[in-house]
């Protein structure tokens, strides 16, 4: 593997000093912090190790097949008083659970496409635009007859969620045949993601696709009523590799109480009794519990202002997929997770654009 003079010169800096940020390289090499981060990507696949022990690798790819959404977040100034205009800012970004991970795994270096719908108008444009400009393979994001979906939140002035309303209309239109048009790539995949946003007849067609291939699934199951329609699609002939349910959705995923620990680590093991290798149950700001062949393994969230909790989820599970495919044991990389969702919540952007870079400062140590 060859590297060109500014890529040995960036690597010379990293082995210097490993928690050198691109900011810094930038002003060391007189370049933009852009282009540091072009060269950390490309170093990245040509497989230089960038964290602490994340080596990341081309011939790696991850199929994300999930929901897309355009979030419109308004922000109140005071405690929010429902019936009422609140006065306040609002903003929007790019969203969906499926593509938020898609964004964040892109950005981490990972090869990522993304398997999603979009609608024929300007919100599924400037979507794309975003989607792709983060790097992420956008051949399988089709145009649908639906609109854009749209996730509208409103936070209170802690960034707590007030209400939000979601109308998901393109990703409802998201088939089975949409799906086996990415059909070779999925069988290349060494990781498949499924955001369970998607219809249910989709998702089973892509569980079905996706662990016939010889590369991992994991699914994240979003929402309890989700969860709950989900609980019959985990079948031991379709084994998946994690799923990743907060406590109530683990509790409809299985129909069992999930209100102790022990109980959780019950219900997890009703799911591996269904084929699921790892089960990481996220409790929030409680941390969450990992249970798998090793056992059960209690991680901590890391302790952050919060900004907006939106998307922390997703940057958790791209992190977490990301360290998994460098070689990472699973509570490593959940750790990894933890470290990329406080990162997210002290940030106001769903998918933070320096991700990356903090990242690689906050586990090289
Ligand atoms: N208030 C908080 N303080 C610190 N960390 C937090 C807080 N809330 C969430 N986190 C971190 O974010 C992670 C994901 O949050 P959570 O467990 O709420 O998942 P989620 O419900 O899937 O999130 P999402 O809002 O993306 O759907 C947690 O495991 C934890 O690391
Ligand atoms: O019903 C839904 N609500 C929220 C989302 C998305 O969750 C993301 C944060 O995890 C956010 O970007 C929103 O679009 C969704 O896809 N479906």
């Amino acid at each position: 593997m060859s590297l060109t003079d500014r890529e040995r010169e960036i690597v010379a800096l990293l082995r210097r000093d490993p928690l050198i940020g691109s900011e810094a390289i930038a002003q060391e090499l007189g370049t933009t912090r852009a282009a540091v981060n072009v060269h950390l990507s490309n170093l990245g696949k040509k497989g230089v190790i960038l964290g602490r022990g994340y080596v990341l690798s081309e011939q790696q790819s991850v199929v994300v097949v999930g929901g897309v959404n355009m979030d419109v977040k308004a922000r109140s100034r005071r405690a929010v008083v429902s019936g009422t205009s609140n006065p306040g800012t609002s903003a929007m970004s790019a969203g969906g659970v499926g593509r938020n991970i898609a964004e964040n795994l892109a950005r981490l270096g990972t090869r990522t496409h993304l398997v999603a719908a979009i609608g024929a108008d300007g919100l599924g444009d400037q979507v794309l635009a975003a989607t792709s400009a983060a790097g992420v393979h956008v051949e399988h994001v089709r145009r649908s007859a639906r609109a854009t979906g749209t996730y509208t939140a409103v936070l209170d002035a802690n960034g707590e969620l007030v209400v939000a309303v979601s109308d998901m209309a393109a990703t409802d239109e998201l088939d089975p045949d949409h799906v086996n048009a990415a059909r070779d790539l999925v069988a290349a995949a060494s990781l498949v993601v499924l955001d369970g946003n998607l219809a249910t007849a989709t998702l089973d067609f892509a569980l079905d696709l996706a662990t016939r291939a010889a590369g991992r699934v994991v699914l994240e199951p979003v929402s309890v009523p989700k969860a709950a329609l989900l609980a019959p699609l985990l079948d031991a002939d379709r084994p998946i590799f994690a799923v990743t349910p907060n406590r109530d959705e683990l509790a409809a995923l299985t129909g069992l109480p999930t209100r102790t620990d022990l109980q959780v680590e019950k219900a997890a093991r009703a799911l591996h009794d269904r084929g699921v290798e790892l089960v990481w149950v996220r409790l929030g700001s409680g941390g969450s519990l990992l249970s798998g062949p090793a056992g059960l393994v209690t991680l901590d969230a890391v302790p952050t202002e919060v900004v907006d909790v939106t998307g922390a989820g997703d940057a958790m599970l791209a992190a977490f997929c990301h360290a998994l495919l460098d070689g990472a044991e699973p509570a490593a990389a959940a750790a990894y997770g933890h470290a990329a969702a406080a990162l997210t919540i002290a940030s106001p952007h769903t998918v933070r654009p320096d991700l990356t870079d903090r990242l690689v400062r906050s586990t090289t140590a």
